[in-house]
This record gives C-alpha cells, structure tokens and sequence, in this order.
C-alpha cells in the first residue's frame, strides 16, 4: 500500500510551507523563559458513517513522522534505514479523514472536501456537521482541530478516494463493533488521539442502541 523504497533525512528548509520552528520568549513569575515550539496549519477531521453498509470510514497511511518515532525509539537511525528490519507499513496509521487548513475557504467547505478526495463521498456542505474543536500537540504546536461528522450512504460514493496528487491513502471501513474493540483494547495501528476521540464520540452519541 505504501510503496516507500528509500528513506533518509535532510535538515528542515526555512520556507517549509508545512512546519516553521520558532523560540518563543516570555516573563512569567517575573523570570524569563522560553519555549521552543513549531507553527503548523490547523485541521479538520472528520467522523464519517455509512448508514447502508452500517460501517465506519478510516483511513490508512504511511507517516513518515510515525516510522520516524517507532525506528528512534527502537535505536534505529532513520537515515537510510535498512527497510528490511523497519518495514516501512510500521509507519502506516489508521486515522479519521482530515486535512489541513490552507486554502481560503470555509472549515466546513474544506471538510466536505476531504470527505470527497481521501474517502470519495460526494456530499454538500450542509451534511457535514460541527462536532467539537480542540488543541493538539500542546507542548509543541498547539494547533487547532474541529472534528466533524458526517453521514453518508452508498449512493453518495462518487469516487474510490484516495487522495490528490501523489497522495496514497487507502479507506478502510470498520463495522461498529470493530471501531469499538479499538477503543476498548486499544490496538496496534498507530491511531492518534484525534482517531480514537472520534470513536468515542460517535459510540457514545450516534451508534445505534443494542
Ligand atoms: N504535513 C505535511 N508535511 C509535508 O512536508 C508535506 N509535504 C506535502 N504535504 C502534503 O500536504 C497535504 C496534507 O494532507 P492533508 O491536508 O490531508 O492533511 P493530513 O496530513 O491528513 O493531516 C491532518 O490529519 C491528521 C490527523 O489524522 C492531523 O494530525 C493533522 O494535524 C491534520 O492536518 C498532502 O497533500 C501532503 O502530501 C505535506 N504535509
Ligand atoms: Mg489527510
């Protein structure tokens, strides 16, 4: 699904359009601090359901942030790491749809998007609705995610989804006893907090009552 054949690291340019690395200064308490902190855009992700098929949409994709961490972690150097012992689906995460904010348009136009590009349910922006927003990444990025859901049914399926450009992404539906065994036992797919939020909120707020 990856396709990843080589890795290595290169020093981070200062025109990332991505991620921009600052040292905050401040006084608190009357003493002098700083922090060291990295500006990255906000997001938007989205809980989406399929009422025909009764199953959850995710998607899966390789992270390189995530293989990164799991190689360091294990003592490995990421720089041209022998794919062999790292194999490169240990970057690969299970995530809600989201995206980025970077274009000027609405949060919730962006959403209906990201539905629309990752997962290929074409929907109107109507049907996309505000669940709850929150920070993440406060010790280093702070950055602002409004979660949504969305209900879609087999005739709205436009697309296989997938992504844009030379985005690899794979949708993977769970029924709700799926999703529910990730939350409950946690699970080994890399999922961040945002992912295992949404889980929990469409559990406890829309999952049909057994
Ligand atoms: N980040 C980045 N760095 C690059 O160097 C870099 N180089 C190219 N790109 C391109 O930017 C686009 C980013 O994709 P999305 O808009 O779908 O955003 P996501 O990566 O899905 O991130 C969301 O979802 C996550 C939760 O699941 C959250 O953690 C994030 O906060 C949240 O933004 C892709 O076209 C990618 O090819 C980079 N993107
Ligand atoms: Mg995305």
């Amino acid at each position: 699904m990856e396709q990843i054949t080589k890795v290595w690291l290169g020093p981070l340019p200062a025109d990332s359009p991505y991620v921009k690395p600052f040292r905050f200064y401040y006084v608190q308490n009357g003493k002098e601090k700083n922090w060291d902190l990295l500006k990255v855009h906000d997001s938007v992700s989205i809980v989406l359901y399929n009422t025909t098929r009764q199953k959850l949409i995710f998607v899966k994709q390789f992270r390189p942030a995530v293989f990164h961490g799991i190689v360091t972690t294990d003592g490995g150097n990421v720089d041209n790491v022998d794919l062999k012992k790292y194999p490169p689906s240990l970057g690969c995460t299970m995530e809600l749809c989201a995206g980025i904010v970077d274009k000027d348009k609405s949060w919730n136009e962006i959403a209906r998007e990201e539905v629309l590009e990752e997962c290929g349910y074409d929907v109107p922006v109507e049907r996309v609705e505000e669940v709850m927003t929150y920070r993440s990444g406060v010790g280093s990025q702070g950055s602002k995610q409004k979660m949504y859901y969305c209900e879609v049914t087999d005739a709205d399926k436009s697309t296989s989804g997938g992504g844009v450009d030379d985005e690899l992404i794979e949708v993977v539906e769970l029924s709700i006893e799926e999703a529910r065994k990730m939350v409950q036992q946690g699970s080994d797919n890399n999922s961040p907090p945002s992912c295992l939020l949404g889980v929990m909120w469409f559990l406890m707020n829309k999952a049909p009552k057994q």
